[in-house]
């Protein structure tokens, strides 16, 4: 802990150096270290560790930290810097610019101390958990098809990428632990969840101490939400989902002055990555910023964290092909929200694909208005709704509370001491505690013995106990539709519903 204080305070005095300040002054005298003014470094084990605090009570839309272009990790300044990289990467241009990013930040890591960077990354995490980095058995304790999916195709992606760059690393002469696979996961996990939105480079750019901010979802938190322009300033490399602007505030509504003045962008007048507080803090408080708008399994994908409460989670139901194309609503907009509410744009298909074909036409425009087209087709759509939730639920191998029961055992484990303590955990929840210690050669022979978990074990059980959280968090969502429809059902039977309640 010392040395990581000590490692801190260097980072916090070489981002001084390099003009990174939380000061509200144009031009403050350079200090000993960037921050302080108005932001520290602390930590929230609740919500994403190491992050930043407010040093004093901050208002809305203040400036809270400036970083300058010459401090940003990007591509174009580390191919300037070095002609020998530079040249390399031009003979490799069909690489993406997330590849040439991941293969610069390796080279760098290469030069060791020679790095000007050194600092900055000695104190990047050393693992993440994003889905890419998840064994085979973490992926099965998704359960959900569409999860293991993602998962799979994370990691084949991850592979794939690092195959196609690696004579790019070879030809700049990478050390032989640099060009594993596990370095490149490594360099493109740091990519995919630290790396801010640039206007000149897609892959965006690494921004030290700007990268310290934890995450909290547009909208919560907030005392107003934010529109698709704010989140766009906080742009991680993988694609931010655009469509979603039902935020957006009317700007008429809004101070023009205060929506330029929330979270984070580069700005070309100052040459400078800006941050501002987007909303009220007071001493001490964690300040947060939105990534983005994303449901669990991206967050998992991106960035190897998910929100118990995330506004943007979604279930996605599967419908049969003749549902789809009965209407034009996106495929990805017809979903379950996270408090188990069909989407609008899912209740209108269902309303429409439970109407009789030749009568579709004629109540289109009801169906695309969210209007209930009768209670009997109410009914229909909400016994659909919660047949398929509950076929989608029982379909998974264990339930909600058996989960929340492995959940506690995995953190028993984690304060085991003894092989006895974990046998008796092993006969209080057998089945997948076993087959998680069985891969990991986790034995529990002697009775007294002192229990070791490797570093690989217990950074396996990170990752498991996130599939598991994602997963309860998916049956909790099919368990609140179920109860929505059903209580919907229950009302329109007995004619005693207000209308808005079911729209
Ligand atoms: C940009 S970094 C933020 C700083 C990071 N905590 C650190 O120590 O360097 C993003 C990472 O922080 C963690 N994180 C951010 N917000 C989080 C949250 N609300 N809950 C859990 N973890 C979070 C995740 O590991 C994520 O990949």
């Amino acid at each position: 802990m010392e040395e990581e204080d000590e490692s801190l305070e260097k980072l916090l005095k070489w981002a001084a150096e390099m003009g990174i300040t939380d000061s509200t002054i144009q031009n403050p005298s350079r200090s000993r270290n960037c921050l302080g003014h108005s932001l520290t470094v602390s930590h929230f084990p609740e919500a994403g560790g190491r992050g930043l605090a407010a040093a004093r009570d901050l208002t809305k839309g203040e400036l809270i930290l400036r970083v300058p272009k010459t401090a940003l990790f990007t591509t174009e300044c580390l191919l300037k810097s070095d002609q020998k990289r530079s040249l390399a990467v031009n003979r490799h241009l069909f690489l993406s610019p997330s590849q040439i990013l991941i293969v610069c930040l390796l080279y760098e890591v290469g030069k060791g101390k020679s790095s000007r960077w050194y600092t900055y990354l000695m104190l990047l995490p050393r693992c993440y958990e994003i889905l890419a980095t998840f064994g085979p058995f973490e992926k099965q304790a998704l359960q959900v098809d569409d999860a293991i999916w993602a998962a799979e195709k994370a990691v084949s992606k991850a592979e794939s990428e690092w195959k196609q760059a690696i004579k790019l690393m070879e030809e700049l002469k990478l050390k032989p632990q640099l060009l594993s696979f596990k370095a490149w996961l490594w360099a493109s996990a740091t990519v995919s969840s630290r790396t801010m939105h640039i206007s000149w480079d897609e892959a965006g750019c690494l921004c030290p101490v700007g990268d310290l901010f934890n995450y909290a979802a547009p909208g919560e938190g907030e005392e107003s939400n934010i529109g698709i322009e704010d989140v766009e300033g906080w742009m991680p490399a993988p694609c931010l989902p655009k469509g979603d602007t039902t935020d957006v505030l009317d700007s008429e509504k809004f101070n023009g002055h205060l929506r330029r003045l929330t979270d984070g962008r580069f700005e070309e007048d100052v040459n400078s990555y800006c941050f501002y507080a987007r909303n009220n803090y007071k001493r001490g408080e964690q300040v947060l910023l939105s990534y983005g708008t994303y449901t669990n399994l991206e967050l998992l994908e991106h960035y190897g964290f998910l929100l118990n409460e995330n506004p943007n989670d979604k279930v996605f139901i599967s419908l049969e092909p003749g549902m789809y194309s009965c209407c034009s609503w996106p495929r990805e907009s017809q979903y379950i929200d996270q408090n188990g509410k069909p989407s609008f744009a899912l209740l209108s298909a269902l309303r429409l694909w439970m109407t009789p074909a030749n009568q579709r036409r004629s109540v289109g425009h009801l169906a695309y208005s969210g209007h209930q087209l009768s209670v009997d087709n109410e009914i229909s759509v909400m016994k659909w709704l919660s047949n398929n939730s509950r076929v989608m639920l029982n379909s998974l191998p264990t339930s909600k509370e058996e989960d929340a029961l492995l959940l506690c055992a995995i953190d028993k484990i984690q304060d085991i001491y003894t092989a006895m303590e974990l046998k008796k955990v092993l006969s209080d929840f057998g089945g997948e505690v076993c087959t998680f210690l069985e891969n990991y050669g986790v034995q529990c022979r002697q009775r007294g013995a002192k229990l070791s978990l490797s570093r690989k074990t217990k950074l396996s059980m990170q990752r498991w106990k996130l599939a598991i959280q994602w997963r309860l968090r998916y049956k909790k969502t099919l368990a609140d539709c179920i109860s929505y429809c059903d209580y919907t059902v229950n009302c329109l039977l007995n004619d005693n519903v207000p209308t808005g309640r079911i729209k």
